[in-house]
């Protein structure tokens, strides 16, 4: 007989754990065998995690290093490297300080020296030095602008990267002749390597038209000052760059298959790029669940269907939840009465909205339980209330913070 939720909670807990930055940046160096001269440069939420696990794994190697990090980020001291904190989401002059500090230690690197590059989620607002003609406070108010505009992170790194002197490859240039290792985790759906942290050492896909197509589409009013310094293309080609991806939510579904495995579960991953609205996620999952009680499919059971990505909700109410609790309660109407079925999404960062919770956990039961307590899904729904509704019947999973950020995952189980 299985615990569906004692599974559940293993998988979610495995699975998150295989994308902790320190073991991830340890298993990549085993397999690099750097030499000597390694020279680190840590940006993004993640970056003290990062730069501290690959400097205890290559110690002496290390000559030097700069880890650029979040305020509120940083653990204290690692030998031979400088730590910073900066602005997030939107920069500020101790992100100039500490990217011009980072500019100081790789430009004048030789042929022999190598940049290992920890890039992670959150590292366009930390890592910047503007182009020529446009200073902090333009790019603070172009920043702000975007992050309101309703654009996607793509869109919006497409146009930051043409107004940087270190985004869209244009770092890896400033380190030339040295090469630079970047390990990447991921926290961008669909893993563009170009749009994480801005892509510092990564060949640009977008150009300059892209950024004219933005600034139609979400009518942004840029001054004459930014128009005129949107001029410089980004380099299509870096030589001196090997980048590998470390963790991304690609990679806790992968996990989820194996442990799913080998607790016996038939697997599927129906998707690692899930971002429709929360709540019609959720009732799409209740109608692949029902196709699995009534005719066993798409997999036989028991059987571990999983997902990952990032829903979004159009907050409207005025009650506390998260994308992922809100879509496991939406999911919970359409499992209404079945038997032997589980479904639980969860943010791997361990934060779910502004909860203490990584998200929501339910099954054919949990609508049945909030009637019998006159609680009202609908109406909880329509108020975004989620996290309180699910608190009341055991529904929510509660990891505290993991130490890691690659996006939600989300699976069903069905027995
Ligand atoms: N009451 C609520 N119910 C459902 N969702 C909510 C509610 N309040 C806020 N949210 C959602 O939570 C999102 C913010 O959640 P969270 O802090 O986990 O973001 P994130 O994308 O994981 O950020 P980061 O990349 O910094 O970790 C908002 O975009 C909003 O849509
Ligand atoms: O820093 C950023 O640009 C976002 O977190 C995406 O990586
Ligand atoms: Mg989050």
């Amino acid at each position: 007989m299985k615990n569906l939720r004692e599974d559940a909670f293993r998988i979610i807990k495995n699975s998150i754990d295989s994308v902790l930055p320190e073991k991830a940046v340890q298993q990549e160096l085993e397999k690099m065998s750097l030499e000597d001269n390694i020279h680190i440069v840590a940006i993004g939420k993640a970056a003290w995690r990062m730069a501290k696990s690959a400097k205890d794994f290559l110690k002496d190697k290390v000559k030097n290093g700069i880890v650029i990090t979040k305020y509120g980020h940083s653990q204290g001291t690692i030998e031979s490297l400088q730590i910073y904190e900066a602005g997030h989401p939107i920069p500020d002059e101790n992100t100039i300080k500490s990217t011009k500090k980072a500019i100081e230690l790789v430009q004048n690197l030789r042929e022999n020296d190598v940049v290992l590059f920890l890039v992670s989620g959150g590292g366009s607002a930390l890592f910047e030095i503007p182009v020529e003609g446009v200073n902090l406070e333009d790019i603070k108010n172009v920043t702000d602008m975007l992050l309101k505009s309703g654009a996607n992170i793509v869109e919006i790194n497409t146009v930051r990267k043409h107004l940087s002197r270190v985004k869209g490859g244009n770092f890896a240039k400033l380190v030339e002749p040295a090469k630079i290792y970047s390990l990447v985790l991921s926290d961008v759906l669909g893993d563009r390597l170009d749009s994480i942290a801005s892509g510092p050492a990564y060949p640009d896909s977008t150009t300059l038209e892209d950024v004219e197509k933005i600034i139609k589409k979400y009518d942004l009013t840029l001054s004459e000052k930014i128009l005129h310094a949107l001029k410089n293309e980004t380099p299509k080609h870096l030589d001196n760059v090997e980048t590998r991806i470390i963790g991304s939510v690609t990679k806790v579904c992968e996990s989820a298959v194996k442990i799913a495995q080998n607790l016996g579960y038939n697997t599927m991953i129906l998707t690692t790029t899930l971002d429709c609205e929360a709540k019609e996620a959720g009732s799409f999952l209740a109608a692949i669940v029902r196709e699995e009680k009534e005719r066993e499919r798409p997999l036989n059971t028991p059987c571990a269907i999983i997902l990952g990505g990032e829903t979004v909700v159009h907050v409207r109410g005025k009650g506390k939840g998260g994308r992922n609790q809100e879509l496991v309660l939406s999911a919970a109407r359409g499992i209404k009465g079945y038997q032997e079925v589980l479904i639980a999404s969860v943010g791997t960062d361990g934060t779910d909205g502004p909860t203490d919770a990584a998200g929501g956990i339910v099954d054919g039961e949990t609508v049945n339980r909030l009637q019998e307590k006159g609680i009202d899904v609908e109406k909880v729904l329509n108020n975004n209330d989620s996290y309180h509704a699910l608190q009341s019947v055991d529904g929510l999973v509660i990891t505290g913070p993991t130490g890691t950020n690659v996006n939600d995952l989300t699976f069903i189980l069905c027995n």
